[in-house]
């Protein structure tokens, strides 16, 4: 005979290991009837004995009421944008770059190619193993909190699925919205006599700005994470697949046309392969993203900043405040 905690612990575990099998892995254990089922037993045992309430229960997806504004947060590791190749002979130079930069290379130079989804860049952090901030990536120092609406999207797990989580993890992303859901919002949109949106990305925009999470909560939005912020507590792979492989491992949702792609031929060959497999993905791509696997390299090779490379300020010294 089980306590009503014990219960209520089973159903939450239970429905996670569920949201687990059918968002990140794509292998449904249960129908989905049977998901709303122990979804809705554990709602009601949770209204029954709220002292066993948990804000990172399952069930917690729409919590707060509509927000006056959105706070802002200061991203700890810049979130830039990316360079852009439009032709062979461009990434080409790119690769060339890399080379000239770095001097002797591994042969054949192994890339990570990703589909570029074309949606909102987030950033979501995990304090010991729960959901406690998400923010847009703004102008890539600073962006919006918008913590509640994340948590509505269904995708998104509210809880690490590891018995030792990282102290904090920061999982980066793209937020998008497939196209069938797209349409079905506009329809919807047309019939009640509202806006429409013009594509799936300004739907994703519009849905994640919502100041209502109960509207956020009814639109179709998806998370695939691409990357690694703030990491500490935790011992990463040396390569960004395998940190995607770990990140896919602990629950969050990662594309699943990712691959591991040795030298340029191999790169360009993805590339048009995602060209070809565009139209009927699902959801809108704009190219993709190649990046240079092995992590060390990537230090090594750093960033770009926004600012010229042509170009310094020489300032004065700062005046001493005057006192009035
Ligand atoms: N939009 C998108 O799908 N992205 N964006 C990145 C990215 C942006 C900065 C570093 O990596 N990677 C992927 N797959």
């Amino acid at each position: 005979e089980q306590t009503f905690a014990q219960q209520i612990e089973q159903l939450r575990q239970t429905l996670r290991y569920h949201e687990y099998q059918y968002h990140v892995l794509d292998e449904p254990k249960i129908p989905d009837a049977e998901y709303d089922r122990l979804f809705h037993q554990l709602k009601a045992l949770e209204q029954a004995h709220p002292e066993f309430a948990d804000s990172h229960s399952p069930t917690q997806r729409v919590g707060a009421k509509p927000l006056a504004g959105f706070a802002q947060v200061t991203h700890e590791i810049p979130m830039l944008s990316l360079d852009n190749a439009f032709s062979d002979e461009e990434f080409n130079a790119f690769v060339k770059r890399i080379q000239d930069r770095l001097g002797v290379l591994p042969e054949p130079l192994t890339f990570c190619c990703e589909p570029k989804l074309d949606g909102l860049a987030v950033s979501i952090l995990y304090e010991n193993g729960v959901l406690t901030q998400a923010a847009t990536r703004g102008d890539g120092t600073t962006g919006e909190d918008i913590t509640a609406n994340i948590r509505t999207i269904r995708n998104i797990p509210l809880q690490l699925l590891t018995d030792n989580p990282p102290a904090r993890l920061e999982v980066r992303g793209e937020v998008f919205m497939p196209q069938a859901g797209f349409e079905k919002l506009n329809e919807m949109a047309l019939a009640k006599g509202e806006k429409t949106f013009a594509n799936p990305r300004n739907a994703a925009a519009g849905s994640l700005r919502q100041l209502d999470p109960k509207i956020t909560r009814q639109r179709p939005l998806m998370l695939n994470a691409y990357g690694i912020g703030v990491a500490e507590g935790v011992l990463l792979p040396d390569t960004h697949f395998a940190r995607l492989q770990w990140l896919k491992s602990i629950g969050i949702p990662v594309n699943k046309e990712i691959e591991l792609c040795n030298g340029v031929e191999n790169v360009l060959k993805f590339y048009r392969t995602m060209a070809e497999k565009r139209p009927h993905l699902g959801y809108d791509i704009d190219g993709t993203v190649l990046k240079i696997n092995d992590i060390a390299l990537q230090e090594q090779l750093g960033f770009i900043s926004k600012a010229p490379r042509w170009a310094i300020a020489y300032k004065f010294p700062a005046q001493e405040e005057l006192t009035v």
